[in-house]
């Protein structure tokens, strides 16, 4: 039944792409399988010069503000800097904003998608380049969010395999009434259901349980409530240390 779609009739998007989808055919399409292999990567270790951040916490923690602030440091500094944010590719944005009720699998599937885009088209050549990247979101939001609405986290784990992890995680940690606070006074707008007090609730102590969890992940827990220049400074000293 696979046949109909024979890899013979592949498009060759670049070498290897043609065998990738031999391998997915063979393996019945267990993609765990082909997850599961290390040979791909988006960056050598040897060909990474740069270091890559990423600022994470529930909405209204402040991520964007200090996105910014700790670039700014970064770059009076001397050194070469860029922000991304996640979600990154417009088309898939746009995807996910019109499916609200989109299953949460496939949920997983379109972040990790969109965060595989972003480090193809940007985060690799950044860090050959020798440069920061500073990324207000990552990986983390899709085992935050994406567990919370029901995704299992093995399968969140799986399709994040193949990317490229930060050097460190910075999560800003403030409490859910800070949280929605400085959400409304940003927004000037009611707040919607995924905003409200018992989501954020569940986000933040998701954020500090898989924080606590992840083993093999550099993050360093930091106090958002305190003023946005008292934050990136801290964060700047330790990203100029990693
Ligand atoms: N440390 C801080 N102290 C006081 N206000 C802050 C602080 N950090 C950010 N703010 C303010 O809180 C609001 C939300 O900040 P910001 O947009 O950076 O948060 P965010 O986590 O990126 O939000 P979202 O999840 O919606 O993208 C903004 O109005 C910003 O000026
Ligand atoms: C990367 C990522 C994001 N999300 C969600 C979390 C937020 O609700 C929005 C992003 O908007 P913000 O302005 O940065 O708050 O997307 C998610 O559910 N899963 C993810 O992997």
């Amino acid at each position: 039944m696979i046949d109909k779609y024979s890899s013979e009739d592949a498009i060759i998007l670049r070498p290897g792409t043609k065998i990738f989808l031999k391998r997915i055919l063979s393996y019945n399409l267990d993609m765990s399988k082909i997850l599961e292999e290390p040979k791909f990567s988006f960056l050598k270790s040897d060909e990474k010069k740069g270091r890559y951040v990423a600022i994470e916490g529930i909405d209204g923690s402040g991520k964007t503000t200090i996105a910014e602030k700790v670039c700014n440091l970064l770059m009076q500094g001397g050194k070469r800097c860029i922000l991304v944010r996640e979600p990154w590719t417009l088309e898939i944005k746009k995807l996910l904003e019109n499916n609200p009720k989109i299953d949460p699998v496939v949920e997983a599937f379109l972040f990790a998608t969109d965060r595989m885009i972003l480090n193809y088209n940007v985060i690799s050549n950044a860090l050959k380049e020798d440069t920061y990247v500073i990324s207000d979101r990552c990986y983390l939001s899709s085992l935050v969010y994406q567990y919370i609405r029901g995704a299992e986290e093995s399968i969140i784990f799986a399709l994040n395999s193949l990317i490229i992890k930060p050097d460190a995680i910075f999560l800003l940690d403030v409490s859910v009434e800070t949280g929605l606070k400085r959400l409304m006074e940003k927004k000037k707008r009611e707040l919607t259901h995924l905003e409200g007090f018992e989501f954020l609730k569940k986000v933040k102590e998701r954020y500090l349980e898989i924080s606590n969890t992840l083993k093999d992940q550099k993050i360093f827990k930091i106090d958002g409530e305190a003023k946005p220049e008292e934050i990136s400074e801290a964060i700047f000293n330790k990203i100029i240390a990693l």
